[in-house]
């Protein structure tokens, strides 16, 4: 499809460096550090242990309640500050950062580390699934008509590669009635890792309030 959009536009939250983004990053670090520590000795694994509960209770006692939370945070930049691919919110998230493009599609790119290893050097077939997605989600997002995922279909065509640069794409290709169809891809070198057809459809729960 085509789309007469002229500049590429910011889909995803763009992290600032600060307050829980920082915090974010901080604990994005921890979690690569982790797997990078071996087993280490059990007293350094215990003090790391304590502290890190440490600062998940000060964030807990901290913080609003959770059904607050749950408002707050479908509230102004919705999903984009906390969802699980792109959010700078979010600890898990790689992040990808994508793009609308003027033909309509959205592409972002990404280097994923060990956290996300299936594979021995490779990502794992579920972190693909999940990036391709909610890419594909965010395309229906960009092309104005968009719903939840009902059907997924991935075709693995090759290991996609950790530490590499990968470019995930996504595009709307079709809409009868409340049937989306959209068609995405993970790309390492110029060569397709992961394909994906996505079925969905035209609905959208009620957000927290
Ligand atoms: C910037 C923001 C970006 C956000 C990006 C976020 C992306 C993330 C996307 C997700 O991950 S969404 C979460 C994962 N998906 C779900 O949890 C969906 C769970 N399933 C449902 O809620 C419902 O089954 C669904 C909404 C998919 C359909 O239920 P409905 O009751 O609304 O539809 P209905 O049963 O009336 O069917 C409507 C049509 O769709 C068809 N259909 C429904 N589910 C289907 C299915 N699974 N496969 C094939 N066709 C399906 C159904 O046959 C029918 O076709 P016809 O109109 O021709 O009769």
């Amino acid at each position: 499809m085509t789309a007469a959009r002229e500049q590429p536009l910011e889909l995803t939250a763009i992290s600032h460096n600060e307050g829980v983004d920082a915090a974010v990053s901080a604990a994005r670090r921890v979690i690569a550090s982790l797997l990078h520590a071996g087993d280490g000795s059990a007293a350094e694994m215990k003090e790391v242990a304590d502290r890190l509960n440490a600062v998940a209770d000060h964030l807990d006692e901290h913080a609003p309640a959770m059904d607050q939370r749950m408002v707050d945070m479908w509230s102004g930049e919705g999903i984009t500050r906390h969802d699980p691919v792109t959010g700078p919110e979010n600890t898990i998230a790689p992040p990808l950062h994508l793009t609308g493009k003027d033909d309509g599609s959205v592409e972002g790119v990404v280097a994923l580390g060990l956290p996300y290893q299936g594979p021995p050097g490779h990502v794992h077939g579920g972190i693909s699934a999940l990036l391709l997605d909610h890419t594909l989600g965010v395309a229906n997002h960009w092309a104005g008509q968009s719903g939840m995922t009902a059907e997924l279909t991935l075709r693995y065509h090759r290991p996609t590669p950790l530490f590499e640069q990968l470019t995930v794409t996504g595009e709307q290709i079709a809409v009868d009635g409340r049937k989306i169809r959209t068609r995405g891809a993970i790309t390492a070198r110029g060569e397709v890792c992961v394909s994906a057809d996505g079925l969905f459809i035209a609905k959208h729960l009620p957000r927290p309030r």
